[in-house]
């Protein structure tokens, strides 16, 4: 059994943790290498796709480096799912009481989604201090987290959602943003393609940013 990891641990390992949807189990291990090639080891792969169970099954079996997570745990079925597929961390689209107790039932670190204070005090209520804010850009980007910064100050965020390469920067420079989370790392046509260079260029880039 895996060492447990903190969701701090997650947050910090570098900048940007890529949010992957794949549909084929055939590009999940050359797409993992090329993101850890290019220095981005914590991998979040969405529950949104049929193969996403047998893609983070191979990526944990197969890729030296890699530490998988899940992406849009929305069910205590999709947290105990994700364990048993390998994932050693979750993260959700947004935050329910069920989804945090099955998440520590299963010692798998979570990342909750939040948009409002409610959110964020119900997460903190019940032990969650390192959260995701999604959708990020479209519920009040970089203004909303230095609003949230003054109540909210024990609160780490990954703002997630419209976040790209060139607005990153304006959310990893805020003192309460641990990192960001994105989509723009492994793009649809760089998989159908098997363009792993490209992956690998990006993720490059991304770990680079300053924060
Ligand atoms: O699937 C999930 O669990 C989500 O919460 C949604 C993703 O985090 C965003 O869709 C990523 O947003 P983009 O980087 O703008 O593509």
């Amino acid at each position: 059994m895996a060492v447990n990891l903190t969701a701090l641990q997650v947050m910090q390992d570098a900048p940007v943790i890529p949010v992957i949807v794949l549909n084929d189990v055939a590009h999940a291990v050359p797409m993992a290498r090329a993101l850890v090639a290019g220095g981005i080891r914590m991998l979040e792969v969405t529950l949104r796709t049929p193969q996403a169970l047998a893609c983070m099954e191979a990526i944990a079996n197969e890729v030296e480096g890699a530490v998988v997570g899940a992406g849009t745990v929305r069910s205590p079925q999709d947290a105990a799912a994700a364990v048993k597929a390998g994932a050693r961390f979750a993260v959700s689209p947004g935050y329910t009481r069920a989804v945090g107790q099955a998440c520590r039932d299963h010692g798998l670190s979570l990342l909750p989604g939040v948009a409002t204070g409610s959110e964020i005090m119900m997460a903190q209520e019940d032990g969650y201090t390192e959260l995701k804010f999604f959708p990020a850009m479209q519920a009040g980007g970089p203004a909303m987290l230095k609003a949230w910064s003054g109540p909210f100050f024990d609160v780490k965020f990954c703002p997630t959602g419209g976040v790209t390469q060139q607005n990153a920067n304006d959310l990893l420079s805020l003192p309460n943003v641990a990192c960001v989370g994105g989509s723009w790392l492994v793009p649809s046509d760089a998989l159908a393609q098997g363009d792993w260079a490209r992956i690998e260029a990006l993720a490059r880039e991304a770990s680079q940013l300053p924060r």
